[in-house]
């Protein structure tokens, strides 16, 4: 910006990890930007950034020292990004915007991890004042800088604005292989592909989306740290020989960016004692919410998304750290933990085979939930669509996620994915591996709550007739609570005079 006679296109409130990143990318990719944070030191940052990677190019990121500062330096109507923690301090920043005059053609796009039914609340609040868009972000602060996934959702009229942005920022896909067109170098953004963003829906559509990415990610994580555990334990595998194994499945259906990284951390020695890091990693879980969310929200519209709530159990279970210390000192386990030597590769091939199939199931499990969402709140998702924007720049991204596009190419209305043919395929080919895997940690003690509860949703889901009845007859005998019958029309009830003659009454 020429402090005289240009204004900055796009005004950036938040610049940690995300927001820095996102500033620099929208910078290559030609937007001017008027970066503020609370931390000045942050805003300092994104100006050394910026000022290295431009070289003799006029600065494309401009310091803010306030929010009066940056509306001053932003061209009318604002488009305003935020970058900032989720929850108080977007109704703080909007609140700090509208004081400070902002009006109803100016844009505020909320990129962070937000939950859904604030964002429905925000723009509810806003409307008329201003409009409140979000944007959620996945790809952690390499996909920020160089290309993420973004699930943008809101009013139809700031999508016309914001698509040639967002769709310049994202990540982006060669259209024939499915496959990510990466280019980490700054100043050089991929321009041809096809664009990891696309309109999700109303508002709150793309925060439940982004909210269920999560949850998958989530159970994702957890399938790779059961495999891990399990090939740890039963095999005796150091860490860097467990590292090559996932190398090597990376080269097959599991290649993802999630088995990559997991290789990377396996390998990587501690820089202090040179042991293997890992194994100086706390292992007590973090979380922010997401997965929580997911997990609760599956509960409440019982829509069953069973890996995802094992994984947020995982992470708590992992958190009873000094209770598992005493524990283990005193609980047994199995006399036999090892496999022998000559099982070692048939282990390893089932243990392969149980992460595929449960990672179908997590998806499957993903994917059902939002149909479910969306039927409730009216949002037309296109899920053929979502899996092409997760395909590249979000973390979850895999070649997995373009067998999942075709599935939603061939039946945009599929009820589940283990529904599909290429996926029914799969898991008929592997589940023998895949039972035998979990009879393996069974038996020798090994935890693995995510491949398990997988497998039990795939038996019920391909169930005709679940236990259920006996359940219903049990609530009748209890508590008069009536049962359907299967040989009259359903939404008719009956409860049996348990305690009486036994006879059978209609209820009307
Ligand atoms: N990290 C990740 O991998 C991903 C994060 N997200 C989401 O993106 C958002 C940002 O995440 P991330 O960059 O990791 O978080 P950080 O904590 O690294 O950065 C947030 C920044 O916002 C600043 N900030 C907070 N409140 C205000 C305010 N009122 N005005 C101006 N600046 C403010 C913070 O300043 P200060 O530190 O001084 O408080 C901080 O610099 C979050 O909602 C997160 O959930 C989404 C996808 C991936
Ligand atoms: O959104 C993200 C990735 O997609 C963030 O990295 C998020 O913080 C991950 O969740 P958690 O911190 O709960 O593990």
């Amino acid at each position: 910006m020429s402090s005289t006679t240009q204004q900055c296109q796009i005004g950036l409130i938040g610049l940690g990890v995300m927001g820095k990143n996102l500033g620099l990318n929208l910078a290559d990719n030609g937007y001017s930007v008027a970066a503020f944070d609370l931390d000045n030191d942050k805003v300092q940052s994104i100006l050394s950034q910026d000022e290295i990677e431009r070289g003799s190019q006029p600065a494309r990121i401009h310091g803010c020292s306030s929010f009066e500062d940056m509306l001053g330096k932003l061209e009318k109507p604002y488009l305003i990004i935020l970058s900032i923690p989720a929850g108080k301090p977007v109704d703080i920043v909007c609140g700090k915007l509208l004081e400070l005059g902002l009006s109803q053609d100016d844009i505020v796009v909320d990129t962070g991890n937000s939950l859904w039914t604030d964002t429905v609340e925000r723009e509810k609040q806003y409307h008329g004042k201003f409009t409140f868009f979000s944007c959620a972000v996945s790809g952690g602060e390499v996909g920020a800088r160089f290309g993420p996934s973004l699930m943008p959702s809101g009013d139809k009229a700031g999508w016309a604005r914001l698509e040639p942005v967002l769709e310049a920022i994202s990540a982006k896909v060669d259209a024939k292989t499915g496959l990510p067109l990466v280019n980490n170098e700054p100043g050089n953004p991929v321009k041809e592909g096809e664009p990891c963003a696309a309109y999700i829906g109303p508002t709150g559509a793309g925060h439940y989306v982004k909210m269920v990415h999560n949850g998958i990610e989530y159970a994702d994580m957890q399938l790779i740290c059961e495999a891990y555990q399990s090939l740890r334990s039963a095999l005796g595998l150091s860490p860097k020989e467990i590292a090559e194994i996932f190398r090597e499945w990376n080269k097959g259906p599991l290649n993802s960016y999630l088995i990559e990284i997991s290789a990377d951390v396996l390998a990587q020695d501690d820089p202090v004692t040179g042991e293997p890091l890992v194994d100086k990693i706390l292992d007590v879980a973090g979380q922010k919410g997401t997965g929580l969310w997911t997990a609760l929200g599956s509960l409440e519209i019982g829509s069953p998304a069973m890996a995802v709530t094992a994984s947020v159990y995982a992470r708590a279970l992992s958190g009873l750290k000094d209770n598992r210390v005493k524990a283990s000192a005193i609980l047994k386990g199995p006399a036999t933990c090892k496999v022998e030597e000559s099982e070692k590769e048939a282990y390893i091939q089932r243990v392969h085979d149980a992460l595929y199939c449960s990672k179908i199931c997590a998806y499957a499990q993903g994917f059902e939930l939002m149909k479910k969402a969306g039927e409730i709140q009216g949002w037309d998702l296109d899920f053929a669509a979502i899996a092409k924007i997760w395909r590249a720049g979000c973390i979850i991204r895999a070649v997995f996620l373009q067998s999942i596009t075709d599935a939603f190419n061939k039946d945009k209305e599929l009820p589940n994915l283990l529904m599909d043919d290429f996926f029914a395929g799969q898991i008929e080919k592997f589940q023998s591996n895949w039972r035998e895997a979990i009879v393996d940690g069974v038996r020798l003690g090994v935890a693995m709550p995510c491949f398990t509860s997988s497998l039990s949703y795939y038996d019920s889901y391909r169930s005709e007739t679940t236990a259920a009845n006996l359940l219903q007859g049990q609530r009748d005998f209890f508590g008069s609570h009536t049962f359907e019958r299967v040989d009259e029309p359903r939404g008719q009830f009956y409860h049996l005079n348990w305690s009486g003659e036994r006879d059978l009454v209609r209820i009307k």
